[in-house]
């Protein structure tokens, strides 16, 4: 099977999906997330070839592994590319950032939206656009075009960089559904006061757990999907994943320049909630980076960090089992959708020993176990597997704001960071605190989002720190002046929100 042939987590027979129909299906219709069931290897020259490639060169060798040429020609990626990290606000699009000896931050928040998922959603809207205007090209007159219509759930970020990502796209329509009174109010902003017709926002009653659970839920309504050719932004969409791959990359050449030497271990720490971000790096590694480890950081939603301490992922926070609200609340998620594709290659290599249908099989074993019981228990060998790539720790609200004020006082240059990425520095440090001092081990600590868009738990941090003034960016500071468009969905139904969906579409 080659890496450019994709499979569902949940399928135990043979697949072999090309890329364009993964893209445009999103999630497939056994309820699976698609994977490539082989990862490519790098070229064996890769770190002598690669390492003075710019942003975009590295992303087209990247992406070039994973797409047939026979689906997307080297001028047309090349261009998709170019398109795509054009908006960017730095011509490195992801840089470095040294904040000690032994710790460089990844900024991943040079976006239109300010978020590290402008990387990916800045690509994915380009090529939703590139397919459906190659399939309508293609059209008789009068034979109906392809629509897409996409649907997705926010906990604050994926919405605005979707919407950004979309907006004013020929024959696409967006519906972004986030739980009401849970995102900040920045994030509200950019989603709701965008004007263009295509763009539509659900604030619904509930949880982001509830919204992507109505999600998957269209996904699965055949009747809905075949009328309104349903597609996804969230990272349940396989190019959300790939293109996220692209920035480890870019940051391990920058950071062995900025070191002049290749001897120093190399580990991320990645502030997680949906386990997208982190996968990538996890996709990266596998085909060949030299990666030392993958550390999880997680807020007090810590599904992930109790997986890998226990080998029990179960569905439940705090004491009554419902989700926390957190000073990082993009990662206010009790079930982490991309786990499913983690899980499959663990089982895969180890449980079902290299077979991918008897994965298939286990997978949607344990996926069925999860939804009905709301945990599931995975075989020790398979969790042990696991914690040779992964290791993790849970960071709480005042361990947050403790970090957003130390790295603040103690850089050179009054260093700012938002509290999702103060999720994954806090780890950082706790690392280095039990870290055999005969290795030297440099850490790549993700920096997810600008700090304008949470500024109340900034504040709350640093506003007793002399000298401190918060700084919003012009473009987020004048959104307070647009009109928002809001829909309210007083309840997290399925049916309310197909119905405002129809609705929308029908005015
Ligand atoms: C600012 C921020 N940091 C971290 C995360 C967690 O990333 P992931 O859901 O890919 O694990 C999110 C949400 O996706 C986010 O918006
Ligand atoms: N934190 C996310 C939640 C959705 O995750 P996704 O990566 O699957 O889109 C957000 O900000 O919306």
């Amino acid at each position: 099977m080659s890496s450019k042939a994709y499979r569902s987590t949940r399928s135990s027979e043979n697949q072999s999906l090309s890329f364009e129909d993964v893209v445009m299906t999103g999630l497939a219709n056994d309820g699976g997330l698609f994977v490539p069931s082989k990862i490519p290897k790098l070229p064996d020259t890769f770190l002598e070839e690669w390492k003075d490639f710019s942003f975009n060169e590295l992303a087209f060798n990247i992406l070039r592994l994973y797409i047939e040429e026979s689906e997307i020609s080297n001028s047309e990626l090349k261009d998709l590319v170019t398109r795509s990290y054009s908006t960017f606000r730095t011509p490195e699009v992801t840089p470095i950032k040294k904040i000690d000896d032994d710790v460089y931050l990844l900024e991943l928040f040079h976006g239109p939206t300010y978020a590290f998922k402008d990387v990916a959603l800045q690509f994915v809207g380009n090529l939703f656009e590139f397919f459906l205007n190659r399939r309508n090209s293609k059209k008789a007159a009068g034979e109906p075009k392809d629509i897409i219509t996409v649907v997705g759930a926010t906990s604050g970020d994926t919405g605005s960089a979707a919407i950004y990502g979309l907006r004013g796209k020929k024959d696409v329509s967006v519906f972004i559904l986030y739980p009401t009174g849970r995102i900040s109010p920045i994030q509200e902003e950019q989603m709701t006061t965008v004007e263009d017709a295509n763009v539509h926002t659900l604030s619904v009653k509930g949880t982001f757990d509830d919204c992507q659970d109505i999600v998957k839920q269209i996904f699965g309504d055949k009747e809905f999907n075949e009328k309104y050719h349903v597609g996804a932004v969230n990272s349940i969409n396989w190019a959300r994943i790939l293109a996220q791959q692209t920035y480890y990359f870019y940051s391990y050449f920058q950071l062995r320049k900025q070191l002049a030497r290749n001897s120093d271990k190399v580990r991320y720490v990645v502030p997680s909630g949906n386990f997208g971000d982190i996968l990538a790096g996890y996709y990266a590694k596998e085909m060949g980076l030299p990666v030392d480890k993958l550390i999880i950081a997680t807020n007090e939603n810590d599904i992930l960090d109790r997986f890998l301490k226990s080998g029990r992922y179960e569905k439940k926070s705090g004491d009554d089992g419902a989700v926390k609200a957190t000073h990082s609340p993009a990662m206010d998620i009790l079930i982490s959708s991309n786990f499913e594709r983690l899980l499959w290659y663990l089982a895969r290599d180890i449980a079902a020993k290299g077979d991918d249908n008897k994965a298939g099989s286990t997978l949607n074993d344990w996926m069925k176990q999860l939804k009905e019981t709301g945990s599931v228990t995975i075989p020790d060998e398979v969790v042990k597997h696991a914690r040779i790539t992964f290791d993790s720790e849970r960071v709480n609200n005042e361990d947050t704001v403790k970090t957003i004020r130390q790295v603040y006082t103690t850089s050179s240059d009054d260093y700012v960071l938002d509290p999702h990425t103060a999720v994954g520095v806090a780890t950082t440090y706790r690392f280095i605190a039990k870290d055999d001092k005969a290795d030297s081990i440099k850490y790549i600590s993700l920096s997810t989002a600008h700090p304008a868009k949470f500024s109340d738990v900034v504040s709350q941090a640093l506003d007793s720190v002399e000298g401190y003034t918060d700084f919003i960016p012009e473009d987020l500071k004048q959104l307070r002046n647009k009109e928002k468009r809001i829909k309210l969905i007083d309840e997290a139904s399925l049916e309310k929100v197909k119905n405002a969906i129809i609705s929308e579409l029908n005015f």
